[in-house]
C-alpha cells in the first residue's frame, strides 16, 4: 500500500482486518541508507485488539481436525510459492541479503514451512504405558496451548517467522507475530493471502513495531501463555524476566560463536568452499554462521592462502545483481558495531588479512550511503579476545591454528555460547568422536547448514532454551496431559 510520499505504509494485522495505527517507524533500504517504507510502532492497545481476536479464534480453530489444519497450511504454502519472485524481491530490499540469496533459500524454505509442518502434525503420536500387576492403563493426550506470542528476528525475516506460525497453527493455537521492526514487509506481505489460504480471521495476528514497545506488551500480557523467540541473548533475558510472573512456556532461539575445526585430513577442496559460505553467507548474519576457524597447524598456511583467495572472490554487490554473494548488512547501527570489533582486534594486535580497511570496496554512486562492508578475515588473535568471545553477527571470521584433538575440543568449547559447530576431517572415528564432545546442539560434519527439518534445532548453553522440529515444535505448541485408567 503506498502510504506518506508515495512510500510503503504496513499496516497491522488483527481479527482478519488491516488496520492502521496512529503512529509510524521509518524502515530504511540497507543498500542505499534510504527511508522506503513506514512500519506501524504498535504498543498496548494493538496488543490488546490482537489478544481479543486471537482469543476469539481459538474455540474454532482448536477443535479443528489435523487434517483440516493441515489442507490449510498446504494451501498457504501454494500461495506463498505462486508469490515467490514478488516475495524475494521484497526480502531483498528489505533486508539488504542478495537477490540469489532470497530466491534459494529464504522464500523457498518459508514455502517448505507451512508445507513440512502440514505434514508432520498429521504425523504424531501420543504414548501409553501399562501397569497389568495394578490393572491401570496410562495414556497421553495433547492440547494446543492457546495463543502463542512468536517473535523473530531481521536476518531471515520470512524464513523464520514462518518457522514459528507453522507448527504453532499447525497444532491449533492462534497466534500473534512480531516480526523485527527492522524487516516487516513479507510478514506483512504474508498476511494478504490468509484470507486466501483459509486461515480463519484471528487465528494469525501480526503486529508491528519495536521490542520495548510492542514486544513487550505481548510478551507480559497475561492471555498470552506461550513465548517463541528467535534473536539475542540480552532480549532473551528480558523476556525470560518479563513472563516469569506468569510461567510462561518459552523457546529460546539465540546466537552462537560458532567454531569450524578443520583437521588435517580434511578434504580442503569441499572445505573451503564451504568454509568461506558459512563465515559470510547473508553477510554473516546467521546464528549458524561460522565466525571461529580452528586449522590444525599442518595446513594452517595453506589454508589460510586457499581461504583468503577464495574469500577476495566472495562478491560483495548490491542487492539485486544476481552475481553478487554478499549484500548489505541490515543497519548503520550494525554496520557501525561490526566495524568496531574490526577496530577492536587491531588495538588488540591481531592481523586483518583482507576485507575492512584493507581492501577497497566498490560500490555505484546510489549505493554509496549503504551499510556494506567487505568480508573480513582476522588472524593472530587470542582465544580470550573479543572477537573469539562474542556474536559479531557480521561478515567477519577468525582463523586460528591447533595442534591436538583435546587442545582444539576445549578451545572450541570455551565460549557462552554453544549453538553450531562444523568439524572437517576425512577420519570418521575422529569425526564421531569430536562431535560428541562439543558443546553444541548441532554439529556438521564435512558440511553446513544441511537442514533435516525433523530433528530438533537449537542451542545450549547461552544459544537458547528448547529445541525446534517436528516433534520438539508440536511438543512445545501443546500442552501434554498423562491420563491413568483403572479397569
Ligand atoms: N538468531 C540470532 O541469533 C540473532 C541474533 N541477533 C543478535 O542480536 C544482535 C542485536 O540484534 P537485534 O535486532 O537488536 O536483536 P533483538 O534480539 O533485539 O531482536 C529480535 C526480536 O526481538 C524483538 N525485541 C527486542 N527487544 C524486545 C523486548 N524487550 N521484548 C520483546 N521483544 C523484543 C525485536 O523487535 C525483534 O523482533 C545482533 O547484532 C546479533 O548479534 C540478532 C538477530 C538474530
Ligand atoms: N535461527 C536462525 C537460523 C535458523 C535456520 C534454520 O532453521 O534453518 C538465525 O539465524 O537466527
Amino acid at each position: 500500500m503506498a502510504g506518506r510520499g508515495g512510500l510503503l505504509m504496513l499496516e497491522n494485522f488483527i481479527g482478519g482486518k488491516f488496520l492502521p495505527c496512529s503512529s509510524y517507524l521509518d524502515s530504511y533500504d540497507p543498500s542505499t541508507g534510504e527511508v522506503y517504507c513506514h512500519v506501524p510502532d504498535s504498543g498496548e492497545e494493538e496488543v490488546e485488539a490482537a489478544v481479543e481476536a486471537a482469543r476469539a479464534a481459538f474455540p474454532g480453530w482448536s477443535s479443528r481436525s489435523p487434517q483440516e489444519r493441515s489442507q490449510v497450511l498446504q494451501r498457504l504454502a501454494d500461495l506463498l510459492e505462486q508469490s515467490l519472485e514478488e516475495l524475494a524481491q521484497a526480502e531483498s530490499r528489505d533486508q539488504g541479503k542478495t537477490i540469489t540469496l532470497a530466491r534459494t533459500m529464504d522464500i523457498p524454505r518459508a514455502v517448505q514451512n507451512f508445507r513440512f509442518f502440514a505434514s508432520s502434525t498429521l504425523h504424531q503420536t501420543s504414548e501409553c504405558t501399562q501397569m497389568d500387576h495394578l490393572g491401570c492403563l496410562h495414556y497421553t493426550v495433547r492440547a494446543p496451548v492457546g495463543i502463542a506470542a512468536l517473535i523473530s528476528p531481521w536476518n531471515l525475516p520470512l524464513y523464520l517467522l514462518t518457522w514459528k506460525i507453522a507448527p504453532a497453527i499447525a497444532a491449533g493455537n492462534t497466534v500473534i507475530a512480531k516480526p523485527s521492526e527492522l524487516t516487516s514487509v513479507t510478514a506483512w506481505m504474508m498476511c494478504r493471502l490468509l484470507e486466501k489460504a483459509g486461515v480463519p480471521p484471528g487465528v494469525v495476528n501480526v503486529v508491528f513495531g519495536t521490542g520495548p514497545r510492542v514486544g513487550e506488551a505481548l510478551v507480559s500480557h497475561p492471555d498470552v501463555p506461550l513465548i517463541s523467540f528467535t534473536g539475542s541473548q540480552p532480549t532473551a533475558e528480558r523476556i525470560t524476566q518479563l513472563s516469569a510472573p506468569h510461567c510462561k512456556k518459552l523457546s529460546l532461539e539465540l546466537g552462537g560463536k560458532n567454531p569450524a575445526i578443520v583437521f588435517e585430513d580434511a578434504n580442503l577442496d569441499e572445505c573451503i568452499p564451504t568454509t568461506v559460505r558459512s563465515s559470510f553467507a547473508n553477510q554473516g548474519e546467521i546464528c549458524l554462521c561460522t565466525s571461529r576457524i580452528f586449522v590444525q597447524r599442518s595446513i594452517y598456511s595453506e589454508f589460510l592462502k586457499r581461504f583468503l583467495e577464495a574469500t577476495r572472490k566472495w562478491k560483495v554487490g548490491i542487492p539485486s545483481d544476481p552475481s553478487a554473494d554478499m549484500g548489505a548488512l541490515i543497519s548503520k547501527a550494525h554496520l557501525e558495531k561490526v566495524r568496531s570489533y574490526i577496530k577492536k582486534a587491531r588495538l588488540e594486535g591481531a592481523q586483518i588479512l583482507c576485507g575492512e580497511g584493507v581492501d577497497k570496496l566498490n560500490l555505484p554512486p546510489r549505493n554509496q550511503a549503504g551499510y556494506f562492508m567487505l568480508p573480513t578475515v582476522i588472524t593472530d588473535v587470542k582465544d580470550e579476545s573479543c572477537c573469539m568471545k562474542e556474536e559479531i553477527f557480521g561478515p567477519v571470521t577468525c582463523v586460528v591454528p591447533f595442534d591436538s584433538e583435546e587442545e582444539v575440543i576445549q578451545r572450541a568449547n570455551g565460549v557462552k555460547y554453544g549453538l553450531a559447530a562444523t568439524v572437517w576431517s576425512g577420519n570418521v572415528g575422529r569425526v564421531h568422536r569430536v562431535a560428541k564432545r562439543l558443546q553444541s546442539g548441532l554439529v556438521w560434519t564435512n558440511c553446513w547448514l544441511i537442514r533435516e527439518l525433523n530433528l530438533p534445532f537449537g542451542g545450549m548453553k547461552s544459544s537458547g532454551v528448547g529445541r525446534e522440529g517436528a516433534r520438539d515444535s508440536y511438543e512445545f505448541f501443546t500442552e501434554v496431559k498423562t491420563i491413568t485408567v483403572k479397569h
